[in-house]
Formats: C-alpha cells, structure tokens, sequence
C-alpha cells in the first residue's frame, strides 16, 4: 500500500465538513456521524496535530428545527435559518468533544474579515492563541451579515483562508462523494475517482463542472478553488468521503483514500517566496556586522541582540527590511515584534527580553521561516 507522507508527517489541520454530510442529507443533524468525526479528531489532537473545523450545515439545521422542508429563496430567510441552526451546530460539536474533555470555540468569519489586514492579524492571534491552549476552533461563515456567501455556499474558501491564516500544513474537506471523480458521480455511473493532482492542474476545472448536491452549495468547482487558495501557503488539499469508515484516521495513517490536490512547494518555500515578492516594507532594522554574517549563511533567525537600531512604525507580523551599516539591504521578512518593543531589545540578549518588555513572544526578532535573504 502506498503512503501519503504529507498526512503522517502534518502538525496543523484544517477539516471542513458540508452541510450534506452533517444533516445526513437534511434529516437534522447527524449526531452520530459527528460524534465519529470527533472521536478521530481527538485522536489527532491526543498525538499533537493542532485541529482547526470549518463546520457548515447552519441553513440546514437551523431549516430542520424550523421544520422547513425546501431551501428558502429570500436572504433574510436563509440568515435567520443560519442563526438558529449554529445554535444546533455548536452545541453538538461541544458536547462530543467534551467526552474527550477537549473545549471547543465558536469563531464566526466573513471574507472581509480576513481581507483587512488588522482584522486578518487579530483573528490569526485568536485562533493561535486557541490552538495553543489544545481548543478546537469551530469556524462558520458569520452569516447574518453576510449577503453572497450564503447565498452560493462558501465554506470551502473559507476553509482555504483558515489554512492560509493559521499556516497549516493540510486542508481536509469532508463531503459526501468519495472525492473528487473525473466527471460527477451523481449523474454519470462511470466516473473515475482522482486520487492525485496537483492543485493547478487546469483538468481539474473541466472534471469538477457538475454542480452542488442539494443540500451543499458549492459543489467540487469551489473545492478545486480552494485547494489552489490553500496552495498558496504551501497547503494541500484532500477531499475524501465523509461517510468513508475511519476516514481522517485512515488519512492521517497515510492511506490513499479520497483525492489529494499538492501545492506546488512547500509551506516554507510558498512563505518565502510571498516575502521575496512582498514590495511594501514598515520599517527597517540595521544589523551589526555578526548578524549580517550569520543570515548569509542562510537557515538562521534573526536575534535581538543582532540588530544595531530600529527605523519606522510596524506592528508584530509586519514585513521590515534588514540592512548592513552601509545602508545595503541583506534580508526581508516578518517581524516578531511592534516597533516600540524591537527598539527597547535591539542588542539584547534573548534570554533579557523578559525582563525589558514584562513578557516575550519570541526569542527572535525574525524567525528564519519568515526571513528571505536578498
Ligand atoms: N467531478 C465531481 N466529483 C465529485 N462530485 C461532484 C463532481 N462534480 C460535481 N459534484 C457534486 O458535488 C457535490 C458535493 O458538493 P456540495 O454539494 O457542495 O457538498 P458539501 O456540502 O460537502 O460542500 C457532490 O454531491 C456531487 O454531486
Ligand atoms: N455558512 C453556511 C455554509 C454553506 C456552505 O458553504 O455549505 P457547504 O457547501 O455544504 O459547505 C451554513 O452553515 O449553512
């Protein structure tokens, strides 16, 4: 049996789940088949794996307890549905990670959200700061102020942005084919399952053209986009039967089940690059000749007590250029800390920053996965 590497060796997770799978096709919410869902995540999570779920299935559930039987046309309609069925929704989710003693969080996001740089910047914090602690996120579109979003059925993209936002190593979306097949199952007996590609393949666009189930709202045309979003952060894509027994434990043991869609490089190197290109620097940092010697070298972070001064205003997160004591610009990347704070440790030693600032967030001012050398 071949193994896929990329989901033994992932530390950072993101798994999405349809509406179709999580009503079990709008019978109301499949508790059951949540409860197996959280029992494989709390495996993940009990060997380390940070677990971020982008859960769908608002509308539909919040239709069942209204006893809606057909999709509502009207967005006011579709936004009250939303609102009582993420009721149902976290509720469940809480409930079945609690067997596991495992908290769980509500994070409710619009694209907007991730689009504003401040917005994007906190909502990273909040999800990491989440992660740290051993909380499992449960993302949603926030529907009620949302307009086209709920109207096409996202979830898939945000899915993707999540994976971009918290740099994770994988994106797992959940549906109710058993992944991605040649032409849509639902109408053709024939079609054949994908089980590799990679995310820009432009076939991919040609096979996935069939439209959603009913329940769903994006069908494989928005998973294929968002496999190419999460590739952007080096991120790949596995979309697998929900249904499929053991199906997240399977993955994770490197089973080839389901359709893998590769990036085409690796987190670090799509990181790097995003710098490389990035021409809009906040501020500069000067280095004393050692640290400029040893970033030349390549593979090393950038320390406080490395850098000489500190020029402009930025916030932790932001891109600042590094330069040599002629003025000549060595390196690029982001930095671990807001500029009043990288002012009082420049030429500090790490172990002093604790004491200079009343904390530490990192013990570099810029960690080589974040650092480009020009
Ligand atoms: N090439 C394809 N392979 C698999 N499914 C396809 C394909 N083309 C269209 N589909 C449809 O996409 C549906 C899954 O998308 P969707 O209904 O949006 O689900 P979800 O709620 O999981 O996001 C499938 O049920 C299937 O009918
Ligand atoms: N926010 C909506 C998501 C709609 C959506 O994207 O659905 P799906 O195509 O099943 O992932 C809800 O919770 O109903």
């Amino acid at each position: 049996m071949s193994t896929r590497s990329q989901l033994r060796q992932a530390r950072r997770l993101v798994i999405k789940i349809g509406s179709a799978l999580l009503t079990n096709d709008g019978k109301g919410l499949d508790e059951a088949a949540l409860s197996l869902w959280v029992d494989q995540i709390a495996g993940l999570i009990d060997e380390g794996v940070e677990v971020v779920v982008v859960s769908s299935g608002a509308v539909a559930v919040g239709m069942s307890r209204l006893g809606w039987v057909s999709r509502p046309d009207q967005l006011h309609e579709l936004q009250a549905a939303a609102a009582v069925g993420q009721m149902g929704l976290v509720q469940s989710w809480e409930a079945q990670f609690k067997r596991h003693d495992v908290h769980t969080a509500q994070i409710l996001l619009t694209h907007d959200d991730l689009s504003d740089r401040k917005r994007y910047l906190n909502g990273r914090s909040t999800l990491r700061a989440l992660l740290d602690v051993g909380v499992v996120p449960i993302v949603n579109e926030n529907d009620t102020v949302v307009t086209d979003e709920i109207r096409f059925g996202d979830n898939d993209t945000l899915g993707a942005l999540v994976a971009n936002l918290i740099e994770a190593d994988g994106l797992i979306i959940l549906t109710d084919q058993l992944g991605l097949f040649d032409r849509d199952p639902r109408k053709h007996a024939d079609a054949r399952l994908v089980t590799e590609r990679k995310a820009s393949d432009r076939e991919l666009d040609a096979m996935a053209g069939g439209g959603a189930g009913v329940l769903g709202r994006g069908g494989m045309q928005t998973k294929v986009r968002a496999a190419r979003l999460a590739a952007r952060s080096g991120a790949f894509t596995v979309i697998v039967g929900g249904r499929v027994e053991r199906a997240i434990t399977r993955l994770r043991q490197g089973e080839v089940i389901g359709t893998l869609l590769l990036p085409e490089q690796g987190r670090v190197a799509a990181r790097k690059q995003w710098i490389a290109g990035h021409l809009q620097t906040r501020g500069t940092l000067t280095l004393d000749a050692g640290a400029v010697k040893v970033l030349c070298l390549g593979g090393r972070s950038l320390l406080p007590v490395g850098v000489k001064s500190v020029a402009g205003q930025f916030r932790r997160g932001e891109m600042v250029s590094c330069i040599d004591e002629s003025g000549r610009e060595i390196a690029r990347g982001l930095v671990n800390y807001d500029a009043d704070e990288a002012r009082a440790i420049a030429g500090r030693s790490s172990h002093r920053i604790t004491e200079v600032l009343g904390y530490i967030s990192d013990e570099e001012m810029i960690h080589r996965d974040n650092l480009v050398i020009i």
